[in-house]
């Protein structure tokens, strides 16, 4: 596999993406500069992952000091942003540490806010363990923590150092994670890459058989349009909003079902077909193009309602909260057949009550 830079001037960082490359001790050792090495990772990942990381590290010279949170998307939060915090500064971890953030993209968030927070910022290399850190969440630098009130309301944009892909870790990933990931796959074709969304539709089996090839082909793809995304618009004022699709409708069930009931990817793929829906009934997209993603998301047990609990009224007042509301308007990123979308300021109550009020049924 080629590897992949995001390219933001001092910021630039290499995507490494390789079978085996936890293992890489070369690509990782060069990667930290000073001598400690806090790794933040959860109670699921750490015994899968941790103790081949610590050897490595402790051959190339490195002092590791391991954090091991509990599991869960409801632990990215202040409370445990803080407690790391802590034991970093009980740990006397001066500003030449590195952080290494070794699990999904609750960890990878939350480690990144924590990197970019401690002592007004120290390095930290993304090691994603979920398809979805791996096609997603570990590039291009949005950190964070949830609030009751809302995903991502507390962060920060802070680049990691270098980001450290091994499709083979994927092989313990539960099939509800692995299908989650598959939310965000699906999400680049539709928004950027109709060659890559046929491609999609033409591999289900392979994929779904976890071929080792096919996955590090389909994990590289998605990498670099991110990658390329990122590197034309890092602070999302203009074209990074269209990674935001199904996100406007996503976020709203993972606050108000509670954190972690409907996990990130399983979120999006509903909000995925709301926003997919609502096109069709803006004439922007074909009712057979819907039916392909939702044949796509299908093909991956993804849901493509939302819960039958949530109506209009409950998905709005999380929306007038996103971060992409400017001046009180909400954005919607809508696509425009399959391949391309755009951000769309003018939906109307009226349409979101047709949309929401009649779509939701389970
Ligand atoms: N920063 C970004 O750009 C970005 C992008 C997309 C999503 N996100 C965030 O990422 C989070 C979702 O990430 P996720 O889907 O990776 O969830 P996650 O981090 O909760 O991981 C999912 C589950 O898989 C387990 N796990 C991880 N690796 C494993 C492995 N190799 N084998 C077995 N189990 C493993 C975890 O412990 C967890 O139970 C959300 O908070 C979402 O908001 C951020
Ligand atoms: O990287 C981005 O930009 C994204 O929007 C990727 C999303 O998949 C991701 O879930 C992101 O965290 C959502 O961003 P937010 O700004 O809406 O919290
Ligand atoms: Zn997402």
């Amino acid at each position: 596999m080629p590897n992949i830079r995001v390219d933001l001037g001092e910021r630039s960082y290499p995507i490494k993406i390789e079978a085996g490359a936890f293992l890489d001790a070369g690509f990782l050792l060069s990667a930290i500069k000073g001598n400690h090495v806090v790794i933040i990772s959860n109670e699921v990942v750490a015994p899968l992952f941790l103790d081949p990381l610590l050897k490595l590290l402790e051959q190339g010279g490195k002092t590791s000091i391991p954090i091991i949170l509990p599991d869960g998307e409801a632990q990215k939060n202040l409370q445990n942003f803080e407690l790391v915090l802590s034991r970093m500064l009980e740990a006397r971890i001066s500003r030449d540490a590195c952080v290494l953030a070794l699990g999904g993209g609750v960890i990878g968030d939350l480690s990144g806010f924590v990197a970019a927070c401690y002592q007004r910022g120290i390095d930290f290399i993304q090691m994603p363990t979920t398809l979805l850190s791996q096609v997603d969440s570990s590039v291009g630098g949005k950190t964070a923590v949830n609030h009751p009130l809302g995903k991502n309301m507390i962060g920060a944009f802070y680049q990691p150092k270098a980001v450290l892909i091994d499709p083979q870790s994927l092989s313990t990933l539960p099939d509800r994670e692995f299908a989650a990931g598959m939310a965000e796959v699906i999400k680049y074709g539709i928004i950027y890459d109709l060659a890559f969304f046929n491609w999609l539709e033409q591999n289900i089996e392979l994929i779904q058989s976890k071929s080792l090839q096919t996955l590090s082909i389909m994990i590289a793809r998605c990498c670099e349009i991110k990658a390329e995304v990122v590197n034309l618009d890092e602070k999302e004022h203009g074209i990074r909003a269209l990674l935001n699709l199904g996100h406007t409708f996503g976020h709203a069930i993972e606050a108000e079902m509670g954190y972690g009931k409907w996990v990130h990817g399983e979120a999006v793929a509903a909000g995925t077909m709301l926003a997919c829906e609502l096109a069709v009934m803006r004439k922007q997209m074909l009712v057979s193009e819907l039916r392909q993603v939702e044949q796509l998301l299908g093909a991956f047990s993804l849901p493509v309602k939302g819960p039958t609990s949530m109506q209009a009224k409950h998905y709005i007042g999380h929306m007038q909260r996103d971060k992409k509301v400017v001046s009180g308007t909400m954005r919607f990123i809508l696509p425009i057949g399959i391949g391309k979308a755009h951000v769309v300021s003018d939906v109307k109550d009226e349409e979101l009550h047709l949309l929401l009020d009649s779509t939701s049924v389970e």
